[in-house]
C-alpha cells in the first residue's frame, strides 16, 4: 500500500535504513510491489509540485511527464536515485544528476514488445485507413468507397534503427509476409544475418521501401533524418512512421510531401513539442497519431515500474545498479591526476567512432609511460562511452560503456604500450572492423595540451577539437591545389592543415581543420577528386 507523505529524513530504522521514495509520475501499483511490500522503505505517490518537503526524499521515481531540472534536484538535498520507468531519460539532466552525484537508471527493456505492437497497429491503421473510417461512421456516413486500403501481403518494410524494437517490428512484419530491409550503420552483418533481414544502405532503403518507420534514438546524426532530402529520395505513395522521437522525420519537411502528394499517409506517437495539442500535421487527414502512448499497456508498465522499483531497492541497499546511465563523480583527487588523459581518451574514442561508420567487432587500447601507472580501466572506459556516445540513445559515460559495448558485441581491451617512441605518455587504440582497421596515438603535453600523434602509419601532430576533416589519398604532385579550390568553392576555409606520407607517390593523409562544420555533400565531393580515395568529417 502507498503510505503516508514522509516528514523526517530518512532514518535508522532498527539496524536498517528507512528510505523514502517518491513516485513522482502514474506508475503500475503492481510493478512498484517490491517497494511497496519492502518494509524498510517508506513510499509516497505524488506529483513533485504537490509535495511539501522534497529534500527527505532518498529516490525518485519518473516516466516521461515530470521534468527533472536541476533547480528539483537542488531541492531533493537526499536524493541518490532518479529511476526512469522507460527508455528515452530526455526528462532528466543527466550532466546535472552526475554533478550531484546522484545515479539515474532506466528500464531500457521493458517497454519493447508494447512499443512495437502499436508501430505495427500504425501500420495496419495507415494501410486500411481506420482511424479515418472510424471518424466517417462516427459522424454518421456509410462511405464505403473512400476508405480503399493496401494489402501489407508482399510490400516493403523499410526499418531505420535496428536495435531491440526494430527487432521485434521485424518479426511481425514477416508474419504478414512482408519484405523486410533494414538500416542500421553499427548493426553486425553476423547479427543482421542471425535475424534473416536484408540490409541496405540509406538511399537503397529510401528508394525501395513501400513503407518506413524510424526506431534510432533522437541524435544528432537522427534528427532530421528523414528531412526534405531524404524523404525526395523515397517512393511516390510511401507511408512514414515515427513511434521513436520528435524530430527524427523532420515535422516542415513531412507536412511539404503530404501537402505534395509524395507521401500517401504519416502516422505519428512522437512529436518535435510535446504535449502536442493542436498539432498541424494531425490537420491533414493522410495523419494518423496519437499522445505519445506506444508504451502504454498493462504490460510494458508493470514491466518498467517492476524493473526500476527492484534497481532502486539494490541501489539502496549497495548493491551496484544494473542500467546505470551515469555514475556518481569520482573522488577529487583520483579526477585531477586522470583528467588530462580522461579528456584525450575520449576524444580518440569519438574521432575513431567517426572516421568508423561501420560495424565494429574489437577495441583494443594501449597504455605506454606515466599513463601506464594509472588507474588506465577508467580511461578505457572513457575512450569507448567517446565511440559509443555516437550510436546509442542514452548518454553513454565510464559507467555505462562497458556494458553497452558488450551488449553491442563490441570487444574492448587493455594492454601495456613498452616503446612510447620519446614521449613521457602514449596511448594508442585500434578500432577492428569489418574489413577495415583504424588507429590513433595521442599524448598529452603538459602546458600543450591533448595531441593526436600518429593516425594509422603516419605521423601527425594535430589538437583534437573543432571542425576536422580527414582526407586518405595519394601523395601526388597538385592533389593540395584541387582539394584546397573544392573547399573553396564550397566556402570553407581552412584553417591548419596535416600532411602525412610514408615515402614519395605513395599513400598520404591529410587532416584539416577548418572554420566551420562541413557538409556531408563537401565530404563526398572531396573523393570526386581523383587522388582522394576516403574522406571524412570529424566534429569535437
Ligand atoms: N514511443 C514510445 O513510447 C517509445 C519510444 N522509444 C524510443 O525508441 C527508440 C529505439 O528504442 P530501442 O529499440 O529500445 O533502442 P536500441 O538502442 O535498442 O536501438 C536503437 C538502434 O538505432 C541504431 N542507430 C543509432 N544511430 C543510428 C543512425 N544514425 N541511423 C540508423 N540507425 C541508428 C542503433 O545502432 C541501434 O541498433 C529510442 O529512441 C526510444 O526512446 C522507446 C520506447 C517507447
Ligand atoms: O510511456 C512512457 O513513459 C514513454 C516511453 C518512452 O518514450 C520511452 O521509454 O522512451
Amino acid at each position: 500500500m502507498i503510505q503516508q507523505p514522509v516528514l523526517e529524513q530518512t532514518q535508522q530504522k532498527g539496524k536498517s535504513q528507512l528510505y523514502n521514495i517518491l513516485v513522482a509520475d502514474s506508475m503500475s501499483k503492481e510493478g512498484l510491489a517490491p517497494l511497496l511490500s519492502n518494509e524498510n522503505v517508506n513510499c509516497v505517490e505524488k506529483k513533485v509540485d504537490e509535495v511539501e518537503d522534497l529534500s527527505v526524499y532518498d529516490a525518485l521515481l519518473v516516466r516521461s511527464a515530470t521534468t527533472v531540472t536541476p533547480e528539483l534536484m537542488d531541492q531533493m538535498k537526499n536524493l541518490k536515485i532518479i529511476a526512469r520507468a522507460g527508455v528515452g531519460v530526455d526528462n532528466i539532466d543527466i550532466d546535472a544528476a552526475t554533478k550531484r552525484g546522484i545515479v539515474v537508471v532506466n528500464a531500457p527493456e521493458g517497454n519493447t514488445i508494447s512499443t512495437a505492437e502499436h508501430t505495427f497497429a500504425m501500420i495496419m491503421s495507415l494501410a486500411r485507413k481506420v482511424p479515418q473510417a472510424t471518424m466517417s461512421i462516427k459522424n454518421g456516413e456509410w462511405n464505403r468507397k473512400g476508405f480503399q486500403g493496401t494489402e501489407l501481403r508482399g510490400k516493403t518494410l523499410g526499418i531505420v534503427g535496428f536495435g531491440r524494437i526494430g527487432t521485434e517490428l521485424s518479426k511481425r512484419a514477416k508474419g504478414f509476409e512482408m519484405s523486410v530491409l533494414v538500416f542500421d550503420p553499427y548493426l553486425p552483418t553476423s547479427r543482421a544475418e542471425e535475424l534473416g533481414v536484408t540490409t541496405a544502405d540509406l538511399d537503397e532503403l529510401l528508394s525501395k521501401a513501400d513503407i518506413i518507420t524510424v526506431h534510432t534514438p533522437l541524435t544528432k546524426d537522427t534528427k532530421g533524418l528523414l528531412g526534405m532530402e531524404n524523404i525526395a529520395k523515397t517512393k511516390k505513395g510511401v507511408y512514414l512512421i515515427n513511434c521513436a522521437r520528435g524530430g527524427i522525420i523532420d515535422e516542415e519537411a513531412l507536412e511539404h510531401y503530404i501537402e505534395n502528394g509524395h507521401v500517401a499517409g504519416a502516422a505519428l506517437d512522437v512529436y518535435e513539442e510535446e504535449p502536442a495539442t493542436n498539432h498541424k500535421l494531425l490537420a491533414h487527414e493522410q495523419v494518423i497519431g496519437t499522445p505519445h502512448i506506444a508504451a502504454s499497456t498493462k504490460e510494458a508498465q508493470l514491466n518498467v515500474a517492476a524493473q526500476v522499483s527492484e534497481e532502486v531497492v539494490n541501489f539502496l541497499d549497495g548493491l551496484p545498479a544494473l542500467n546505470s546511465i551515469n555514475l556518481p563523480t569520482m573522488s577529487k583527487e583520483l579526477y585531477e591526476t586522470i583528467r588530462p588523459y580522461y579528456e584525450l581518451t575520449k576524444k580518440m574514442g569519438d574521432i575513431l567512432s567517426q572516421v568508423m561508420k561501420t560495424p565494429v567487432q574489437e577495441i583494443d587500447v594501449q597504455y605506454g609511460g606515466e599513463v601506464a601507472d594509472l588507474d588506465t580501466s577508467v580511461l578505457t572506459r572513457a575512450l569507448m562511452a567517446g565511440f559509443l556516445s555516437h550510436r546509442v540513445d542514452a548518454p553513454v559515460n565510464d559507467v555505462n560503456a562497458s556494458l553497452i559495448a558488450k551488449e553491442r558485441g563490441i570487444i574492448f581491451g587493455e594492454k601495456y604500450l613498452t616503446n612510447t617512441v620519446g614521449y613521457s605518455n602514449l596511448i594508442k587504440a585500434t578500432v577492428q572492423g569489418e574489413g577495415r582497421t583504424f588507429t590513433i596515438q595521442g599524448t598529452f603535453v603538459k602546458e600543450y595540451g591533448p595531441r593526436i600523434v600518429r593516425i594509422n602509419d603516419f605521423n601527425v601532430d594535430f589538437y583534437p577539437t573543432g571542425h576536422l576533416i580527414y582526407i586518405q589519398h595519394s601523395d601526388k604532385p597538385g592533389v593540395i591545389g584541387k582539394m584546397g579550390q573544392l573547399l573553396g568553392e564550397h566556402n570553407v576555409n581552412i584553417a591548419t592543415m596535416q600532411v602525412g606520407r610514408q615515402q614519395e607517390g605513395g599513400d598520404a593523409i591529410m587532416m584539416l581543420a577548418v572554420d566551420k562544420e562541413v557538409t556531408d555533400e563537401v565530404v563526398k565531393d572531396l573523393t570526386s577528386i581523383e587522388e582522394i580515395t576516403y574522406s571524412d568529417k570529424i566534429e569535437l
